[in-house]
């Protein structure tokens, strides 16, 4: 991998007289100079339309930061990323979450041995179990079925899983799934309340095995458990999700009821792998399974297709014209889909946690900005919270609409209205109002006293970007091509801003102090 300074290639000089001279055009005029913008600037792939027409972005711009991606050498990025190379530099780690779900027959090497025959087997061996769990033949201690699944874990190996559950909401068994992150004692406590310890199955899932909250819960959950059933029963009732075997068997997990992962997953990338225990118990193994399909075929989309062709590519190019040369701080994700309503939570860590770094992979300062901050919430929900800011506030908040064709229940009215919301918001956002406009308006609407008052507070400047992303329907391979969608951005911007994106020593510090308050107070 090249470690270039982003802002010293040719390609940035250009940006930069490039955003001097094109900053206030409006997409407005660039909707009237082009009838064709919303095709020109789409890329249809599977199931997806990217429609990435209302950025603040003309074929020049866009010729810019191709030519970025070059300079930077982001293809032979891409070939250490999905080969195994140690591109984890820091931590002389591979990055292979694109290993656990290539559906290929080709081999994946780390430190010369092929990781896919210990991948299958893993596979297999979530199958085998979710299908016993499931179809009720996997007893507790009184010979009873499984009704209860908790999943105890945190950060990676509770957000990927509970925004998983939460959006296949629709594919779910009759299992119940409940989620333990928390350190505070409530939040167990409340999980753990009505739960029945004969019926309930506990997935311990901690890469490391040596997470405070993730230990301090299991611990504590055990205890509960052992108030009804003998340390015998625990086999039956405990499973884990874990890099570390020794420690977890000496927590006391029966050795057959431990799932393997490797340190080459990152936590925030993890979901894919054993991590996904509690997806497969939530949906089944095949729901699992097409989960990863989904994502295979967007990390083919990324590895094969033109860099002026490829959704990842463009639209993280893009999310860079806004960060770096806009000062734009933060983006938001708006999904038309209540089932999405964890999607932002679960990229805040994937993103901040992997791009929030302001030192180069020199070791160097950084002197521009990274990792952004998102947030986001569904719509229409969120047009009645935070969309004021965004059309009439001072700040320019680049937004990800995500919305689908169809609904899963079929409502068509309720589908209707939902997306002429969904379509209204990004045009609105675009076009603005004029004052022309909004005088005609309070003119119609008869309020011909007020107009000179009013008038001020009636006009959208509008200008403000975002990009469609709009899918068929809402499926485990679909969320699949969504998720993977996210994690190729997160890689290319690392690439670009020139920094490790999958370490996360800033979490480190507070974890320190907090070891060192505790003691004190002992
Ligand atoms: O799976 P583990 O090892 O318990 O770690 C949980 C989470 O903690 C972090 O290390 C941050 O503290 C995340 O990166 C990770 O997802």
């Amino acid at each position: 991998m090249k470690n270039v300074n982003p802002t010293q290639t040719k390609a940035w000089q250009k940006l930069t007289k490039h955003y001097n001279e094109t900053k206030d055009t409006h997409l407005k005029s660039l909707f009237n100079n082009d009838s064709n913008r919303k095709n020109n600037y789409t890329i249809n792939f599977n199931e997806f339309e990217f429609d990435y027409s209302k950025n603040r972005i003309t074929d020049e711009t866009l010729n810019y930061l191709l030519e970025l991606a070059n300079e930077v050498d982001l293809k032979s990025a891409m070939d250490s990323y999905f080969s195994g190379e140690k591109i984890n530099q820091t931590e002389k780690r591979a990055v292979l979450h694109t290993a656990l779900r290539n559906q290929s027959n080709s081999e994946v090497l780390v430190d010369g041995k092929n990781v896919m025959p210990e991948i299958r087997e893993t596979l297999n061996k979530m199958e085998s179990f979710t299908n016993k769990v499931v179809s009720g033949d996997w007893k507790g201690f009184t010979n009873k079925s499984i009704s209860d699944v908790v999943n105890i874990g945190i950060g990676g190996s509770d957000l990927g899983p509970d925004m998983v559950v939460e959006s296949l909401k629709f594919y779910k068994n009759h299992l119940n799934i409940h989620f333990v992150s928390n350190i505070d004692g409530d939040h167990v406590q409340e999980v753990i309340k009505n739960l029945n310890p004969e019926t309930t199955l506990f997935v311990i899932v901690s890469k490391t095995f040596t997470t405070q909250e993730t230990l301090t819960n299991a611990t504590t959950i055990k205890k509960w458990f052992l108030q009804s059933a003998s340390e015998k029963d625990v086999a039956k009732h405990f499973v884990a999700v874990s890099t570390n075997l020794k420690t977890v068997s000496e927590f006391g997990i029966d050795h057959d009821n431990i799932f393997t992962m490797w340190n080459w997953v990152g936590g925030r990338f993890s979901l894919w792998s054993t991590v996904g225990l509690t997806i497969s118990l939530a949906v089944g193994f095949n729901n699992f399974k097409d989960l990863l399909i989904g994502a295979f075929e967007m990390d083919e989309h990324f590895k094969n297709t033109p860099f002026e062709k490829n959704a990842p590519v463009i639209l993280s190019l893009i999310g860079i014209w806004y960060t770096n040369f806009f000062k734009c701080e933060t983006e938001v994700i708006l999904p038309y889909s209540q089932y999405l309503s964890k999607l932002a939570p679960y990229l805040q860590q994937a993103i901040m946690e992997s791009n929030g770094k302001s030192v180069d992979r020199n070791g160097s300062k950084v002197n521009y900005q990274t990792g952004n901050i998102i947030w986001g919430a569904p719509g229409s929900n969120s047009q009645h919270a935070f969309m004021q800011l965004l059309h009439q506030g001072t700040k320019l908040i680049p937004a990800d609409f995500i919305g689908f064709k169809e609904s899963l229940y079929g409502d068509k009215d309720h589908h209707n209205k939902l997306m002429a919301n969904f379509f209204a918001q990004t045009e609105a956002l675009a076009q603005g109002k004029t004052k022309e406009e909004a005088h005609l308006d309070l003119k119609t609407q008869g309020k011909l006293e007020e107009i000179e008052t009013l008038l001020p507070f009636k006009v959208f400047d509008g200008n403000k970007p975002s990009t469609t992303i709009l899918i068929e329907k809402l499926t485990p391979k679909s969320l699949g091509s969504l998720i993977a969608f996210y994690e190729c951005k997160i890689f290319i911007q690392g690439i670009i801003w020139n920094i490790f994106s999958f370490d996360q020593f800033g979490v480190e510090l507070g974890k320190e102090l907090a070891n060192k308050f505790l003691n004190q107070n002992k």
